[in-house]
């Protein structure tokens, strides 16, 4: 497990970390959201030791990362490493060498990798001669072919199409399954919902939210309710410690101010007792939702 704890980071005048701690469990893939400046790169940085922290520790599996260890990291950094000049293969085979990796080894890798992202037959091109979201396949494969422990990805989905977020997708699961942590960073709130296990939100340098998307989701939105039927409605205005909050096609979204002393038993009872129920649950907030709270 990669630990974050109480990190803080200055850039002159600006606190852009402000007391930041999180984990990246082995086998977890974290999903890392945040506004832009929020403070995601330079959290990432100072997980890799790329950065120093003003203060706070960064631990992987109980020990402060040295040099050997943070070889047996991956890192697709926001600036990206790779030289536009470059053949794919080349520069695969010589990140992994650069981390201790048999040639032979580190050939096969490679290939493997550019073959499972759909560029095999392109692996002696120059990266400059790749379409931008081929070239971030190619970064993604990069930070992977020296088969890490740990995969710290800013914005690894960028600029990938259906199809090749797939694809990396898989790739990255198919670490997660092989016990590797992953942490990356994205802004494409639906993926990150879709791909996490666990979810980090950042505003303004301070950790907002952190969890399980679900759990947060309950956490957040307990008291709104969608309640489905073609019976009249109009009653529910009359319920006291109750707010229409929408009117829909087939019914109408509620929002229970008074969330104790079950409420939501007495509104379903009552509309029950008022024609069928087609259906009655609470309406969770979306990541979108949860996010747009949290980051106010
Ligand atoms: N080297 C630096 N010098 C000065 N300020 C910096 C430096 N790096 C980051 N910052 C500032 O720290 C804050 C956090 O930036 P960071 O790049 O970590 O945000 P981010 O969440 O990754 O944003 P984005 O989503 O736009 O990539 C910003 O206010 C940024 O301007």
């Amino acid at each position: 497990m990669l630990v974050l704890d109480n990190i803080t980071r200055r850039f002159g005048d600006r606190l852009a970390l402000d007391d930041v701690s999180l984990s990246v469990p082995d086998g977890r893939m974290v999903g890392f959201v945040g506004a832009n400046g929020a403070g995601k790169t330079t959290t990432m940085r100072i997980a890799l030791g790329v950065l120093a922290a003003d203060s706070g520790t960064v631990t992987f599996r109980g020990q402060v990362p040295d040099l050997a260890l943070r070889r047996r990291f991956g890192y697709m950094p926001e600036e990206r490493g790779l030289y536009p000049k470059g053949r794919l293969l080349e520069q695969l085979v010589f990140l992994a060498r650069l981390h201790g990796v048999d040639r032979g080894v580190a050939a096969k890798r490679g290939q493997d990798l550019l073959d499972r992202l759909g560029l095999g037959e392109r692996a002696n091109d120059k990266l400059e001669s790749l379409s931008l979201g081929n070239q971030q396949r190619v970064q993604v494969a990069a930070s992977l072919v020296h088969d890490p422990e740990l995969l710290v990805l800013d914005e690894p989905f960028s600029g990938l199409d259906p199809l090749a977020v797939d694809a990396m997708a898989d790739l990255l699961r198919e670490k997660t399954a092989a016990g590797v942590g992953v942490l990356f960073s994205s802004h494409q709130l639906d993926l990150v919902d879709r791909l996490c296990d666990d979810l980090v939100i950042l505003h303004a340098g301070r950790v907002v939210a952190a969890g399980e998307p679900e759990k947060l989701r309950r956490e957040r939105g307990g008291s709104r309710y969608e309640l489905v039927t073609d019976a009249d409605l109009d009653w529910v205005r009359d319920v006291a410690g109750v707010r229409l909050a929408e009117r829909r096609e087939h019914g109408v979204v509620l929002e229970l101010l008074d969330t104790h002393a079950d409420l939501d038993q007495k509104i379903l009872a009552e509309a029950v007792r008022r024609g069928p129920v087609r259906s009655f649950a609470p309406l969770l907030p979306t990541l979108s939702e949860l996010f747009q709270e949290v980051s106010r």
